[in-house]
């Protein structure tokens, strides 16, 4: 058996309360457990005593130790391979005692015990400040274990098991007091209600993530907490639309750590002043003048799409219909609309293997950033890098080209610019990259959520399809996208005009944003604490929110706050009612939801830092409904639970929808 370690002499001079008694068991019992391992004849030792190293004479003792015999080959590998860590310990230890000389003296009249604890509190202490940059992320989980070291040395009969006992009592405790710092009311955002899980860590809301289930979990919180929710340590959820100009608008906060170690294109640029800059080109490339010069763009691919379906269900028998998952054959066209490489659509399914990837991809993003700091390792050891690099290749390539990606970015590359302002081949590569990833399953999931709504709601269907029957009799082509564009009930199904009488509209847009919980926004360290706004008749209610802590003002939060919450708490707030609506129903609630709260309604976000592609999503969806809608008659598919659709949309920061099965015929 082994014995108890050989007592310190010093020892004898202190006493010991029980705690420290019991974290000195502690101590010994997991050495003993260590060496249990090696362990195989218990009583049967080799002798390995003295050590005849001069350094380690301070503690010849405690480096004494009595090894079994090892009984198979396995075992003896194992043992010999501990021996001589051990033995190189062994030096290295005396080594680290001897130039901490006088502190080991004190140490040895003074209790080991309590200065291990000392030197855990102390490395705690530099919890509240909760270092992000990286010499001190580094030098704390490092620097400190080793320090702890020299204390629990004195411990341990294995020198060897000091090091992974330094390291799991400096993780313990720092938990412990990370804890308890998060949870306490010393903790900045602590005035703000929440779940206890979601104030300790960000690894819950990472957990969700990866479920695929934030957008529904943030708005059960906001249902139970109120309007401004703590989800994380330093993270609040907004859902009052009354905040959206303080946190989003001109001069509101600069994006999130939700964007950190993301390659560098304007979606994840926190600096508000490189955003601008970033952002020039998006906005002369997306501008309603020189979206006009996408349209026959659009119009071509729209054509393609037509005549793929047109294909798919003659070859299916005719026209008798057939059943098809539209969710795939809209992101096939969205795709498909920035390039002419992915031939999706022709062949009716990713053959090109470009599209698998993307769904892994944006899940993986989603968990990383509400932990981004891990981001880096992970796309170093999961090889994403290289699905990264295949779409920065594919943008490139599509430039230099000049296919119709070339034209997408002409505007935005600056041909009218004197050369040297230009921005270069692989700056319009990465942000040509982030169009495709940014336009592909937003304007898919779109039109995939406007024709559920519309399978479901056949009055409202029939109202659409009257529509645009009406505007284009003859059966021509739809060339005309500004009278396409006036056809209100279309904008009233996915977007576009919002006063319609009694009528709501943007329904699909509201219902199921693409980007359901929004785009994070953080008030940056060194920034201040920030008052959100003076809304409330009670200035202590407003938000003060801390520097260094981040917000996200959730689309799916904002547009779809149960009629049940709404009762404002002290009567100054909006009182606007949104109206339950219902797939069951018969097409008129859908529709016809007045008095939903028109400033809550913002799909495509808010400010210098909203969706640059608006103007081109909006054409592209009325488009493309209206010509699948005046060729197509869209039913419901036998056998596929519609009502089960909607719970099952992912929020992977862009919504990932299931398959929608519709039986489609081609219209008289
Ligand atoms: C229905 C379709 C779309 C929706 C609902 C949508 C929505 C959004 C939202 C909510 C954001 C976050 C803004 C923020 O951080 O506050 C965003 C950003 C962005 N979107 Fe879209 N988007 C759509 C289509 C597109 C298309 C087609 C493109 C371009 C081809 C595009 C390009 C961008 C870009 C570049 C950003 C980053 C803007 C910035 O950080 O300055 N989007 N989008």
């Amino acid at each position: 058996m082994w014995m108890c370690p050989p007592q310190r002499e010093s020892r004898g001079h202190f006493e010991d309360t029980a705690v420290l008694a019991a974290v000195r068991t502690a101590l010994f019992k997991m050495t003993e457990i260590l060496a249990e391992l090696s362990r195989t004849e218990p009583g049967v030792a080799l002798d390995h005593e003295p050590i005849a190293a001069p350094e380690t004479n301070l503690d010849a003792q405690m480096f004494r130790f009595r090894a079994p015999l090892p009984r198979s080959k396995g075992v003896a590998t194992f043992n010999n391979t501990l021996f001589g860590l051990n033995k190189i310990c062994i030096p290295v230890l005396a080594l680290f005692r001897r130039a901490f000389a006088p502190l080991t003296q004190t140490l040895q009249r003074k209790n080991p015990s309590v200065s291990g604890i000392g030197v855990v509190v102390l490395a705690s202490s530099f919890l509240p400040h909760q270092p992000r940059s990286k010499p001190p992320l580094v030098a704390l989980p490092v620097v400190l274990p080793v320090l702890l070291l020299l204390p629990i040395s004195y411990h341990v009969r294995w020198p060897i098991a000091s090091l992974p006992l330094a390291f799991v009592m400096y993780g313990t405790f720092l938990v412990l007091f990370t804890l308890a710092y998060r949870l306490s009311p010393l903790h900045p955002p602590a005035k703000y209600p929440g779940p206890i899980i979601a104030k300790s860590s960000k690894w819950w809301a990472a957990y969700v993530s990866g479920k695929g289930d934030l957008h529904r979990h943030y708005k059960s919180l906001h249902d139970r907490y109120g309007d401004v929710v703590r989800v994380g340590p330093n993270e609040l959820s907004i859902r009052d639309p009354s905040f959206i100009p303080a946190v989003l608008g001109q001069g509101g906060l600069p994006k999130g750590p939700y964007w950190d170690n993301r390659p560098g294109s304007v979606v994840s640029q926190r600096d508000p002043v490189k955003h601008l800059h970033q952002r020039k080109p998006w906005n002369r490339a997306f501008s309603s003048a020189a979206v006009k010069e996408y349209e026959d763009m659009a119009a071509k691919r729209t054509r393609q799409l037509i005549g793929c379906l047109e294909g798919v269900v003659h070859q299916s028998g005719g026209n008798k219909g057939v059943v098809l998952d539209m969710a795939s054959w809209f992101n096939y066209f969205s795709l498909f609309s920035f390039g002419g490489g992915f031939e999706l659509m022709k062949a009716g399914g990713d053959n090109d293997g470009l599209r698998a990837p993307f769904q892994p991809f944006f899940r993986i993003r989603a968990i990383m950033g509400h932990i981004s700091y891990i981001l880096p390792l992970l796309l170093a050891t999961t090889g994403r890098k290289g699905f990264v690099q295949r779409v920065h290749a594919f943008s490139r390539e599509r430039v230099v080209k000049k296919d119709s990606f070339y034209h997408l970015s002409r505007l935005q590359s600056g041909e009218a610019m004197p050369e040297d302002e230009r921005p270069s081949l692989t700056d319009i590569a990465k942000d040509g990259s982030l169009a495709i990833v940014a336009g592909a399953d937003t304007t898919s999931g779109a039109l995939t959520a406007t024709l559920y709504y519309l399978l479901c709601n056949p009055i409202a269907y029939d109202r659409l399809q009257a529509e645009v029957n009406a505007a284009f009799p003859t059966g021509e082509e739809l060339l005309d996208v500004t009278k396409i564009s006036q056809i209100e009930w279309l904008n009233g199904c996915i977007a576009g005009k919002t006063n319609f009488g009694s009528l709501h509209s943007n329904e699909s847009l509201r219902l199921q944003p693409p980007i359901p919980s929004g785009s994070q926004r953080s008030v940056n360290k060194g920034a201040g604490e920030k008052v959100l706004g003076k809304w409330y008749a009670d200035i202590s209610a407003n938000p003060i929110v801390p520097e260094n802590s981040v917000h996200f003002v959730g689309s799916f939060r904002r547009e779809r706050r149960s009629p049940f919450v709404l009762t404002p708490s002290n009567g100054t707030r909006d009182t606007s009612t949104l109206r339950r609506r219902s797939c069951q129903n018969d097409g008129s609630v859908l529709f016809t939801c007045g008095g939903a709260n028109p400033a809550a309604f913002l799909p495509f976000s808010y400010g210098p830092a909203n969706c640059a592609g608006k103007n081109l999503a909006l054409m592209e969806m009325r488009v493309v409904l209206c010509w699948v809608l005046r060729r197509f008659r869209f039913s419901k598919a036998p056998g596929f639970r519609y009502e089960e659709w909607e719970g099952k949309i992912q929020d992977w920061f862009v919504a990932r929808q299931q398959p929608l099965l519709a039986s489609i015929a081609i219209r008289e």
